[in-house]
């Protein structure tokens, strides 16, 4: 089937197309809308598998900073392991940093292994992930991983066009990086990702592995959307899902693709699109449960609290925005993976109070200076509590 373009007539017709029965979307009670803050206690044990170039970062720092306020332990990789958990390799507790464990979260990039995830976190802990639309998500993955993958370094002119006209000519699973090259987010979720498109049955079978162990799946197109989803799963409040958007491209580093390319993206990462259709559809099932009224309204809060947000951080209505190359603050400048990359930062006004900066500095941080910032904050923590125990 087609890219889904838009929400609830998506829905409707992936439904019709599997022979399912009609959901009554606009009919029926609605429930209410969340509270402000749930009379429940928080959830607070969460794995988040990140997947590549899905809107994982902004994720991992909205989870950064609810461990930081709530004081939890997030586990880290091992030094050893750089930041991700030895992607990829699949997931094992050898990986985890010891003075992080146990752990209420894990969020760093990891290729997923349910047992040894299951073995090491609590036995309440919520699983959540997040997925893209395959064929915006490959064209990210082909222009941030160009200099790197060996298929698409072997494309004469390095354009994806040229890779998409022929990918096995280029792609070998033996290749270095390959598994950024085809079905990664099946490769990221501990799936086979060169099983060939004819093996549907394949895809079945993995999409309903992935539901059993995964209370949500977030889809990257309707983040808001899901982040509603989310509160609701984990009785968190509005100020929990805050975010600023991280590790966008310039608009200059995008290129546009065409309808065919879409068509060709797509059924080389069959089984990706299988996942990104199914769980797209889940996820708009579970918003018509809540009702989409309440959804909305709940997406406006969120939005309103957002241009508060960016309104005290940048004193202006849109967030100062450079690309990571011109951004003097290394703690703020995101990983460039290429001269021909832009990927952009923020940076914030001279004149602000210290505990406004400080407040702002945690929604912009990238990964690469948040992660080793609050593994040592964690760290010192630690030592406070147990003075006689490992030195930080
Ligand atoms: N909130 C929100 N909503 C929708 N899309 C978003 C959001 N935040 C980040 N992005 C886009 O996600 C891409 C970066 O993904 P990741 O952070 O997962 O990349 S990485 O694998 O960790 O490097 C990157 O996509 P591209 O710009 O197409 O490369 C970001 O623009």
């Amino acid at each position: 089937s087609s890219v889904c373009c838009c929400s609830s007539v998506c829905l409707i017709r992936w439904r019709a197309e599997q022979g399912l029965p009609r959901i009554r979307l606009f009919v029926g009670e609605r429930r209410s809308c969340l509270p402000l803050r749930f009379p429940a206690p928080k959830q607070t044990n969460v794995v988040f598998l990140k997947t590549h170039k899905t809107a994982s970062s902004t994720m991992q720092s909205l989870l950064f900073r609810f461990a930081e306020r709530h004081n939890l332990t997030m586990a880290f990789p091992k030094p050893s392991c750089s930041l991700q958990f030895c992607y990829p390799a699949f997931f094992s507790s050898n990986f985890v940093h010891p003075d992080t464990l146990p752990a209420n979260m894990i969020t760093s990039h990891m290729r997923f292994r349910k047992s040894a995830l299951q073995k090491l976190m609590p036995k309440n802990t919520r699983y959540i992930t997040i997925l893209r639309e395959p064929a915006s998500m490959f064209e990210s993955l082909f222009t941030y991983y160009s200099p790197y993958a060996k298929s698409f370094k072997k494309v004469p002119d390095g354009s994806l066009k040229t890779f998409m006209e022929d990918p096995l000519q280029y792609y070998k699973p033996n290749d270095a990086y390959s598994y950024y090259a085809r079905n990664t987010l099946t490769f990221d979720l501990g799936g086979e990702n060169n099983r060939p498109a004819t093996d549907v049955a394949y895809a079945h079978d993995f999409v309903g592995e992935v539901e059993k162990v995964f209370s949500l799946v977030m889809i990257s197109e309707y983040f808001d959307e899901s982040l509603v989803l989310l509160r609701n799963l984990l009785s968190w409040d509005l100020e929990d899902i805050l975010y600023i958007k991280l590790n966008a491209r310039t608009e200059t580093s995008k290129k546009k693709i065409s309808p065919d390319l879409v068509e060709k993206i797509r059924a080389w990462n069959s089984i990706d699109a299988y996942l990104y259709d199914y769980f797209n559809a889940t996820l708009w099932v579970k918003l018509s449960d809540l009702g989409l009224d309440c959804v909305a309204k709940e997406v406006q809060l969120l939005r309103q609290a957002q241009e508060r947000l960016i309104k005290r951080c940048f004193g202006s209505e849109t967030p100062r925005e450079q690309p990571g190359s011109q951004i003097k603050d290394k703690d703020l400048r995101p990983w460039q993976p290429s001269k021909e990359v832009g990927i952009v930062g923020y940076v914030l006004p001279e004149d602000m109070d210290q505990e406004t900066r400080t407040h702002c500095l945690k929604f912009i941080m990238p990964e690469v200076s948040y992660t080793p910032k609050l593994l040592r904050s964690q760290l010192e923590r630690q030592d406070q509590n147990n003075p006689s125990g490992p030195k930080v």
